[in-house]
C-alpha cells in the first residue's frame, strides 16, 4: 500500500500554465508530483500542446480565465490545495501601458490571495522575480548576493513596481486566514458518529424539480417522501462544520470528547432546567440541551438516489462548490457581525 506521499489526492491550480516558465511547470508537475489528482491549469491563452496532457493518469483541466477577474479566479481555485500563480505581463518594452502591467500583476495577484482566502486553498507559490531587488534606478551592482544582502531596492518602471508590489501582498498575506476567528473548538461529539448534511443549493434544487415535475409524474410522485442528498462526505457534526471553519482559522480540539457523555447530558438538563425556571424573565436558549446532544450523538446519514430514479434529480452543486460557497457565507457572516 502507497504510503500517503505517494497517493494521488491533491489538486494544484498553476496559473499562466501556458506560458513559458508555466507549460514547464505544469509538464514537470505531471511527472514529478505522486500525489496530483487533479491539475487545473488556468490561462488568459490556452494552448493546443494542453490536450496531449490530458491522456495521462492526472486530471488535467484547462480553464480558459482572467486574473484580474475575481470570480474567475475563485471558481479556478475552488477545492485546490495548492496553487502556483505564475501568470503575469512580463513586459520591459512598452507593449502595454503601466496600468495594465499593474491590473495584471498586482490585481491579478490579489484576486489570486482573495480566492485562497475564501476557497481555503491554503498554499500559494508564487513567481516573483529578480528585477524586485534591482537593479535600481541608481545602476548598483549586486555582485553574488542572496535573500538576505542588503540592497536598496529603487525602481520606476512599471514592470518591477509591479512585480515588488505583488510579492509584498503575497508576502503580507502568509499564514492569513479567511476569518480572524484564530478561535479553539472543543470536540463534544464522537468522531465515529455520521451526520447527514446536504449543500442548501441541492435541497433547494431538488424542491424545484420535483415541484416541476410533480404535474407530470403525479401518479408516481404523488405522496412520495424523498430524502435528500448530495455528495457531502459523510461526517460527524463536528468534523462536518470543521470543512468551513478551519479554513476561517478555527481549530477543533480533540480527537475523542473532552468531556464524558454523562457530564454532558447533566448539562443539557441543567440548561433545559434554567430554560424553564428563567422562562418567566428571560428567554435563555443554549446550543446544549437534551434534544441537540442526542441529535449530534446520533448517527443519522441517508445513502439514496430515489430522487434521481423518480424525477432525475442530480445534485446541482459539486461537493467542492458547495464546500466553497458555504465558507464564503461563513465569512459574510462574520464580515456582519463587525
Ligand atoms: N521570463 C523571465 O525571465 C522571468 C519571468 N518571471 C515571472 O514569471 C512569471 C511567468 O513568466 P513567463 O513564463 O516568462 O511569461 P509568459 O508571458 O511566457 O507567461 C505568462 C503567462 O501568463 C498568462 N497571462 C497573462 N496575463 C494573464 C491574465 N490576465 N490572466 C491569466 N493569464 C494571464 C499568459 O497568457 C502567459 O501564458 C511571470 O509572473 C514573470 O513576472 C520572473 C523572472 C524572470
Ligand atoms: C454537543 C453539541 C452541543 C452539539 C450541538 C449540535 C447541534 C446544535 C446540532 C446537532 C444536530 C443538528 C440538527 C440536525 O442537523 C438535524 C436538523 C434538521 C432540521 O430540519 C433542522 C436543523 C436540525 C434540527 C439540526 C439543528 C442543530 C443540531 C441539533
Amino acid at each position: 500500500m502507497a504510503d500517503s506521499a505517494q497517493v494521488p489526492t491533491l489538486v494544484y491550480l498553476v496559473t499562466g500554465g501556458c506560458g513559458f516558465l508555466g507549460e514547464h511547470i505544469v509538464r514537470m508537475l505531471l511527472e514529478r508530483e505522486p500525489r496530483l489528482r487533479e491539475l487545473r491549469v488556468f490561462d488568459l491563452h490556452l494552448s493546443s500542446w494542453l490536450e496531449e496532457l490530458k491522456a495521462g493518469p492526472v486530471q488535467v483541466t484547462a480553464i480558459q480565465g482572467d486574473v484580474t477577474q475575481a470570480h474567475e479566479v475563485a471558481a479556478a481555485m475552488s477545492g485546490s490545495h495548492v496553487v502556483i500563480h505564475t501568470a503575469g505581463l512580463v513586459d520591459v518594452f512598452g507593449k502595454a501601458s503601466p496600468k495594465t502591467i499593474h491590473k495584471v500583476n498586482v490585481q491579478g495577484t490579489q484576486n489570486v490571495i482573495d480566492a485562497c482566502v475564501q476557497t481555503g486553498t491554503q498554499y500559494l507559490v508564487y513567481t516573483s522575480s529578480m528585477e524586485v531587488v534591482g537593479p535600481n534606478i541608481k545602476g548598483h551592482p549586486f555582485y553574488r548576493g542572496n535573500e538576505d544582502t542588503p540592497y536598496e531596492a529603487v525602481h520606476s518602471h512599471p514592470y518591477p513596481c509591479s512585480k515588488a508590489l505583488a510579492e509584498q501582498l503575497v508576502l503580507e498575506a502568509n499564514g492569513r486566514k479567511g476569518l480572524r476567528f484564530g478561535g479553539r473548538l472543543f470536540r463534544a461529539v464522537p468522531a465515529s458518529v455520521e451526520h447527514g448534511r446536504v449543500y442548501v443549493g441541492n435541497v433547494a434544487w431538488m424542491h424545484i424539480l420535483v415541484a416541476r415535475e410533480l404535474e407530470q409524474r403525479a401518479a408516481l410522485m404523488g405522496g412520495q417522501v424523498y430524502f435528500c442528498y448530495d455528495k457531502s462526505p459523510y461526517k460527524s457534526y463536528e468534523d462536518f462544520n470543521m470543512e468551513f471553519l478551519s479554513p476561517c482559522g478555527l481549530r477543533l480540539i480533540g480527537a475523542h470528547p473532552l468531556l464524558p457523555y454523562w457530564l454532558l447530558v447533566l448539562l443539557a438538563t441543567l440548561n433545559a432546567l434554567l430554560q424553564w425556571l428563567l422562562r418567566p424573565l428571560v428567554l435563555y436558549t443554549p446550543l446544549l440541551n437534551p434534544y441537540t446532544l442526542a441529535m449530534a450523538n446520533t448517527t443519522f446519514t441517508v445513502s439514496t438516489n430515489k430522487a434521481q430514479r423518480h424525477f432525475g434529480y442530480k445534485p446541482l452543486f459539486s461537493w467542492e462548490e458547495s464546500r466553497t460557497r458555504t465558507i464564503q457565507w461563513v465569512q459574510a457572516m462574520e464580515g456582519s457581525a463587525r
